[in-house]
């Protein structure tokens, strides 16, 4: 099962939208309006949604071509599909075993223990209606994965090469993800690694080290980059993850940046985040910087990105049954947990969680 973020698919949508995606999270009505604007800027329709049914397309594809007998399903945290509906759907039908793979590549609360959350609501909402939880899992994190890594390489050069040729060589990378609580990046992952940007800040700077090397590597030309954030929302005097994406370009032309390419390695497919907050905002601030930029594309239905994840599905299988696959994974940091250990990720408030080592389900 596809576990995404879901979106709008209308302009009525929006609202209703935010409405959930909000909930009891406290984010400022001011940011709230904002963002619904983004929204209705493309019509009131997120791109996710069609960009899911691409991957989940190439998903059913890979898996046909190599026989791989599994059945593909979609649900959603905050829009139709709601995971709620597709697990009921798949229990009433007999399935007693279901694995997720959340669209998020990394460790944090948002990306991470906040689906399990979900999947854990989902799970008593079945139980309350008198159906039998099946047993669900979550795949590994697989930001360091070659097929997540290896087309986002390629998308770094292909945007230099979009630059025009007098600047290119000059040109500075700028990874970028979501920003998000200091507090939140602290404690992302297994409590052993928390501390200064916690799993979070490190996977991401394993996977932008990773790419820039490829690239250095392919090109000859040594580009600095920056791992810098976007999306910030939440109330001005708590502190989240800096510096932005807009006050990075402005300090790069300070320091003679020629050029800048965004990478949003933070992003599995190019969403509103990047959309809005990248190829309409940050953009615009380039513009008026008079600093050329190209913006890199996520994996998507990159097939790379598709065999990887059947990769990943067998790779778990194999540990399922008791077997010591290989598990593939680039960079310094190895292969993520399988598992998420209690403590990973942990919410402010404490609330039970599925798929995980804490989990209140078998
Ligand atoms: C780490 C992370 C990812 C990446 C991992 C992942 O992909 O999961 C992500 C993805 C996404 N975030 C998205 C949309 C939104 N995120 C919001 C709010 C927030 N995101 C946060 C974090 C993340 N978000 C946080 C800490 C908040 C603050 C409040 C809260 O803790 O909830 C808000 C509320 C308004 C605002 O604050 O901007 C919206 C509308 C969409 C859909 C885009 C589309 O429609 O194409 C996607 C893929
Ligand atoms: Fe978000």
């Amino acid at each position: 099962m596809l576990l995404s973020f879901g979106g709008p698919e209308g302009p009525d949508d929006v609202v209703p939208f935010l409405e959930n995606v909000t909930r009891g999270r406290g984010i400022p009505r001011e940011r709230l309006k904002e963002v619904g604007q983004h929204y209705f800027l493309f019509g009131g329709v997120s791109p996710i949604n069609d960009q899911n049914r691409e991957l989940l397309a190439a998903l059913r594809e890979e898996f046909a071509a190599h026989g791989t007998d599994l059945p593909v399903h979609w649900g959603n945290r905050n829009w139709a599909p709601y995971l709620t509906d597709t697990l009921r759907e798949l229990t009433a039908a007999g399935h007693r075993r279901i694995l997720t793979l959340a669209t998020s590549a990394y460790a944090s609360y948002s990306g991470c223990r906040q689906y399990r959350e979900n999947l854990a609501d989902a799970l008593a909402t079945l139980e309350g209606e008198g159906l039998t939880p099946p047993r669900v899992d979550k795949l590994r994190h697989y930001f360091n994965h070659p097929g997540f890594v290896r087309p986002m390489v390629d998308s770094t050069l292909a945007a230099l090469a979009a630059l025009p040729e007098d600047v290119r060589a000059g040109a500075h990378l700028a990874f970028t993800t979501h920003s998000i609580p200091t507090a939140a990046a602290d404690t992302s992952g297994p409590a052993e690694g928390h501390g200064d940007g916690g799993a979070y800040v490190a996977q991401h700077l394993d996977v932008a080290r990773l790419i820039a090397d490829a690239v250095r590597e392919e090109t000859g030309t040594e580009h600095p980059w920056r791992l810098v954030y976007q999306s910030r929302s939440g109330a001005p005097h708590i502190p989240w993850l800096e510096p932005d994406i807009c006050d990075h370009l402005e300090a790069v032309q300070g320091e003679g940046a020629k050029a800048v390419v965004m990478v949003p390695i933070g992003f599995v497919s190019d969403h509103m985040e990047v959309k809005y907050d990248l190829d309409t905002e940050a953009t615009a601030k380039a513009a008026e910087l008079g600093l050329p930029v190209a913006r890199a594309a996520t994996v998507g239905a990159d097939p790379r990105f598709a065999a990887a994840v059947r990769e990943l599905v067998l790779e778990r299988a194999a540990t399922e049954r008791g077997l010591a696959p290989q598990r593939c994974a680039l960079g310094a940091l190895g292969p993520s947990h399988d598992l998420c250990p209690v403590g990973c990720c942990p919410a402010r408030a404490p609330r039970p969680a599925a798929a995980g080592a804490d989990s209140p389900y078998a």
